[in-house]
């Protein structure tokens, strides 16, 4: 490490989320998304949009589903966007050249660095996700919880059930 903080460590706080508790929040997702819909297509932000996309396209009866492969955050630091794959030109026609009708999803926005390079690609899209901290936000249209920008979600795909010790022991 070269002495600066990761995202986590200037996270400080810790909000693991199961797999039982995201199934539920993507479904609470979904019933506010039904009021805005119908969607032509859902746009997942790779990788950690897979599975709310998935998801939300089941509950809302969507089956055209496109990627749009993003990478900054090695871990838990982030670097530069990367954009290693667009936007089919096919969900491109759906969404008239602009993504309306086209539904954006992610799992988070954190300072919406990533959210904000998709919608100058499809301003005319909605964009959904399920967790939302502070600096992100206002890029979003449709989210369920915020969480401060100082937590750090743990999502259950990158997490493992392991041993925690007592309290008695030392255990914060
Ligand atoms: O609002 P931002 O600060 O841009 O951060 C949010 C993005 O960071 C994470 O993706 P990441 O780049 O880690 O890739 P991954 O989805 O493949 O894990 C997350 O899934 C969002 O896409
Ligand atoms: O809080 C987070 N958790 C997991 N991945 C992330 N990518 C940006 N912020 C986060
Ligand atoms: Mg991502």
């Amino acid at each position: 490490m070269n002495g600066e903080l990761t995202a986590q460590e200037r996270a400080g706080k810790a909000f693991p989320v199961s797999w039982d508790q995201f199934h539920r929040d993507c479904r609470a997702l979904t019933w506010r998304l039904n009021e805005v819909g119908p969607f032509h297509a859902v746009i997942a932000i790779t990788r950690g949009g897979l599975v709310p996309a998935a998801i939300v396209a089941r509950e809302l009866g969507v089956r055209i589903i496109d990627t749009v492969c993003i990478a900054s955050y090695d871990h838990d630091k982030q670097g530069d966007l990367q954009v290693l794959k667009g936007i089919s030109d096919a969900a491109m026609k759906l969404g008239g050249g602009t993504g309306k009708g086209l539904l954006i999803v992610d799992d988070l926005v954190d300072t919406g660095k990533t959210g904000k390079l998709v919608r100058e690609m499809l301003p005319d899209a909605h964009f959904a996700t399920v967790y939302a901290k502070p600096k992100g936000r206002p890029l979003v249209d449709t989210f369920i919880t915020e969480v401060s920008q100082d937590t750090w979600i743990f999502f259950p795909w990158d997490t493992a059930l392991s041993y925690h010790p007592p309290l008695r022991d030392g255990a914060a």
